[in-house]
């Protein structure tokens, strides 16, 4: 029987993005269901009881719910095809300490740098700076985070960097100027179809975030 692969997600987010990532770097084929996160469905309820998030991957109707989950599920179940994680056990535990790394900093600090008012900035600006130099050490002269493949650590950070612009405009930061070999190896994983076919413009998903921002900060 052919698997049945459905994914709830919600397009702007990161964290769905790693899951699109992943499934399209293994070409599985899968139904897609948009959630309003405002509104959520009995399904994604029933899925993910606990957190009530997106995303969240459901194979054969059994629910793999948390990003990074979802991405390693998805290698161990599709293991013949582009492997995101190191067979090796130590290089495994490196790229699962650089994924953590990345889940627990960047999107809180994002946030900061997005939502924040003047004062707070430059504190969340100084800090994710910080955490981008940090990134640019261990990525080095690598083509990719995996070495030379591209792999769970790239999965993990690649979406942010449709947050690019936004961190410039907001943080009146240049990233580039900053850490060239990270903003290098954006424009290198841009050119895999598995993740220009996923992430939005970097402008457009600026005017997005403009948007969300104004609405979020009226409530
Ligand atoms: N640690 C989780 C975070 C998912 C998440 O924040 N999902 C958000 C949308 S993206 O910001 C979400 O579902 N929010 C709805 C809610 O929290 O009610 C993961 O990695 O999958």
């Amino acid at each position: 029987m052919a698997d049945e692969v459905i994914l709830l997600d919600f397009w702007p987010s990161p964290f769905g993005m790693r899951a699109r990532i992943a499934l399209a770097e293994k070409g599985i084929e899968y139904e897609y269901k948009e959630e309003n996160l405002s509104d959520k469905s009995p399904l994604l309820l029933k899925m993910n009881p606990v957190k009530k998030q997106i995303p969240v991957l459901i194979h054969n109707g059994k629910p793999v719910c948390e990003s990074l989950i979802i991405v390693r599920y998805i290698d161990e179940v599709w293991k013949c095809i582009s492997p995101l994680l190191p067979s090796d056990s130590y290089q495994r535990a490196h790229a699962m300490f650089w994924a953590d790394y990345v889940d627990k900093k960047i999107y809180s600090l994002a946030r900061q740098v997005w939502l924040s008012s003047v004062e707070e900035h430059e504190a969340a600006n100084d800090e994710l700076m910080g955490c981008f130099k940090q990134l640019e050490g261990e990525l080095g002269d690598k083509a990719y985070f995996g070495n030379d493949t591209f792999g769970i650590v790239d999965v993990a950070l690649i979406p942010f960097y449709s947050w690019f612009y936004m961190f410039e405009q907001c943080g009146n930061m240049s990233i580039e100027a900053e850490c060239p070999k990270l903003v290098a190896w954006g424009k290198r994983c841009m050119e895999k179809e598995s993740v220009s076919k996923t992430l939005p413009d970097q402008h457009k998903f600026y005017d997005l975030l403009m948007d969300l921002k104004k609405k979020i900060l009226a409530k």
